[in-house]
Parts: structure tokens; sequence; C-alpha cells
């Protein structure tokens, strides 16, 4: 694909975002903070990763948790998983929540989530009256048992 751009406003002390590994889909995303954040059970905050990027239309970056995280420390996302537009210029920031039962702290730099970049497709509307008749019908939730 394209090359993604990227800016970083945050002197420069981490690195690009990494895939960890040769097969790793996601790449690190650090915390550009410059001191400790403590969080509290319960408790949601916005970490800055002080970067900015730019990506060809058709792309879209998804912030994931990291399952380290999460396991450890009940570390996650508050917002499922993360929508990156392709025209959103600002700052990519990660909305993390404890859902522990004990204080984290986040140290700067730390890896704190990843990034997963994918295609989409714009969807079309057609307006109809009714729509086609599937087995399944407009049974879900679970009807088809555990
Ligand atoms: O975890 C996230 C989610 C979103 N964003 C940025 C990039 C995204 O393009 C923009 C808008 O996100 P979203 O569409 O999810 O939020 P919204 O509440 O619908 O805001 P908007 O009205 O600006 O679209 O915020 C982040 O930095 N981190
Ligand atoms: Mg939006």
């Amino acid at each position: 694909m394209e090359k993604c751009k990227i800016k970083i406003i945050n002197q420069s002390k981490y690195s690009l975002p990494q895939y960890q590994t040769q097969g790793s889909a996601g790449m690190d995303l650090y915390a550009d903070i410059n001191k400790n954040i403590l969080l509290k059970p319960g408790e949601r905050v916005l970490i800055p990763t002080g970067i900015f990027i730019s990506m060809p239309i058709g792309y879209e970056a998804q912030i994931r948790a990291r399952s380290g995280l999460s396991i450890k420390h009940g570390i996650t996302l508050i917002n499922g998983i993360g929508t990156i537009d392709s025209d959103y210029r600002g700052e990519i920031k990660i909305i993390v929540i404890n859902l522990g039962q004990e204080d984290y702290v986040f140290q700067p730099g730390e890896r704190i989530a990843q990034m997963v970049i994918k295609k989409y497709i714009m969807a079309e509307w057609e307006l109809v009256d009714h729509l086609d008749q599937t087995p399944r019908g407009v049974g879900g939730f679970g009807h088809s048992g555990k």
C-alpha cells in the first residue's frame, strides 16, 4: 500500500510505532507523558501518544487494547476499539479505564495499546420497503442456543 504519513511530537524519545514481530498485526503505541499517571480502579483517562497520522482514503486505524495489560491489570479501552478516521489530523489518544482492583501507574514511554491499519469500504444505501428473506430472519442475540 501507499505509505502512511506520520508526524511525531513526542520529543523523539520514543520510536515510530513498531510491529514487535514480523507477523504482528498491530503496532504498539507509546504513552507520550512526562510523568507517571496513576489510575485508580474504575477511573478512566485519555493518554496522548504524541503521534499524528495521515492514511490514504479507504484505510482506517483501529486502536485495540493490549491483552497483557488487560489480563494482568484490568486495563482496557473504554471505547472498545478506537476508530481513527483517514481524515483525522489530530493527535491519536488512547481512552483507557482501569477495570482491575488495584491502582495502575502508567509510565512515560510505556506501550499502552496497539494500532491495526485496516481497509474499509464506504457503503451506499438503497432504500427499500422489504428486505430479502433468510433462514435466520429476525433471530439473533443467542436465538440459536448456547
Ligand atoms: O480511541 C480513539 C478514538 C478516536 N480518536 C480520534 C480519531 C478519530 O478520527 C476521532 C473521532 O473519533 P470518533 O469518530 O470515534 O469519535 P466521535 O465521538 O464520533 O467524534 P467526532 O464527532 O469528532 O467524529 O478521534 C482517537 O484519537 N482515539
Ligand atoms: Mg465520529
